[in-house]
C-alpha cells in the first residue's frame, strides 16, 4: 500500500543534501529509528562498495540505504541482498527499461546491456551475534558511470541507466520506485520465504549454465553456474564435481 505522497505505508523516508556514506549514516542514526527507513543522499562524499572498495558516486546518481531491523537468524537476514537486487529490477522496469536488457549477477548486482548498472552493499548494524539492524545500501548509476579504467581490470564494464537507455530520472523519483518494489518484495519474503525470491532471481540471473569464474582472497574456482541453493550460495560444477560457495566475486 502506498501513502498518497507514492511512498509505501510504514517507511520512513529522509532526503540528505550531503553525507559521507548514507551506511554511515545509517549506522549512526539505526538505533533511534522505530521502524524502516530509506535514507537518500544527493551528495556521497565517501562511498563505499563491496569488501572494501571504492564506490564512485557523481552527482545525479542514485545512493541510498534502506535501514530495517529484523528478528531472524543472521544466514535469513543476509538472504535480503536477493529482495534488494529483485527490487531494482523491478524499479528499472517502472522505468521502462525493457526486461531484455536487464540481468542479476550473484551476489547482488543489476546488469543493464551486460554492464553494471547497480550494486548493492548489505551490512549488519549491532551487537555480538545478533543483527540488530540491517543497513540495505544501493548504489545506481542513473546518470552517469565511471570510465573502465576507474574500476579494476576485470569487472564489469559499469554503465549508465541514461547512457544505456535514453532514460533520465532523478535519485527522488527513482527511490520512490524502488521503495514501493522494495516493500512488496519485503512482505513477501517475510510471508513466504526465500522461495519465491530466489525463483524470480534464478529467472533472471546472468550466465545461468554458463562457465563463470568466483575468486575470492584464497581460491579461484571455474565451473558451470548450475544454481544458487536456498541458503543463497552459489552452486557450481566443476571438474572436481559440485562447489558450493557462501562469498566470492564472480566473473564472466
Ligand atoms: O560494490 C558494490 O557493488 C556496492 C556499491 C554500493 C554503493 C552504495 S551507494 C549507497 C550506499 N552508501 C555507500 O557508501 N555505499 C552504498
Amino acid at each position: 500500500m502506498l501513502t498518497n505522497t507514492g511512498f509505501p505505508l510504514g517507511y520512513g523516508r529522509r532526503v540528505l543534501a550531503e553525507v559521507d556514506s548514507t551506511n554511515a549514516e545509517a549506522a549512526r542514526i539505526a538505533k533511534s529509528l522505530a521502524g524502516p527507513e530509506w535514507i537518500l543522499a544527493l551528495n556521497q562524499t565517501a562511498s563505499r562498495g563491496r569488501r572494501g572498495r571504492a564506490w564512485r558516486f557523481p552527482k545525479g546518481n542514485f545512493a541510498g540505504t534502506l535501514v530495517l531491523h529484523p528478528t531472524e537468524t543472521p544466514d535469513i537476514v543476509a538472504l535480503r541482498s536477493f529482495v534488494a537486487s529483485l527490487a531494482l529490477y523491478d524499479a528499472f522496469i517502472a522505468c521502462g527499461v525493457q526486461a531484455h536488457c536487464l540481468a542479476l549477477k550473484w551476489p547482488n548486482d543489476v546488469l543493464l546491456n551486460g554492464g553494471k548498472v547497480a550494486g548493492i552493499l548489505l551490512e549488519s548494524i549491532g551487537a555480538g551475534g545478533s543483527v540488530g539492524h540491517l543497513a540495505i545500501g544501493i548504489g545506481v548509476n542513473l546518470a552517469d558511470a565511471p570510465a573502465p579504467a576507474e574500476v579494476e581490470v576485470q569487472a564489469m564494464r559499469p554503465v549508465s541507466l541514461l547512457s544505456e537507455t535514453g532514460v533520465a530520472i532523478n535519485p527522488e523519483e527513482f527511490l520512490d520506485l524502488l521503495a514501493s518494489a522494495y516493500a512488496r518484495l519485503e512482505l513477501q519474503f517475510t510471508t513466504y520465504g526465500f522461495s519465491p525470491i530466489r525463483e524470480n532471481w534464478l529467472a533472471r540471473a546472468a550466465k545461468i549454465g554458463e562457465v563463470i569464474t568466483a575468486r575470492t582472497m584464497a581460491s579461484e574456482t571455474v565451473g558451470t553456474f548450475e544454481t544458487v541453493d536456498e541458503q543463497g550460495n552459489l552452486v557450481l560444477k566443476t571438474t572436481q564435481g559440485r562447489v558450493v560457495i557462501a562469498a566470492a566475486d564472480v566473473f564472466f
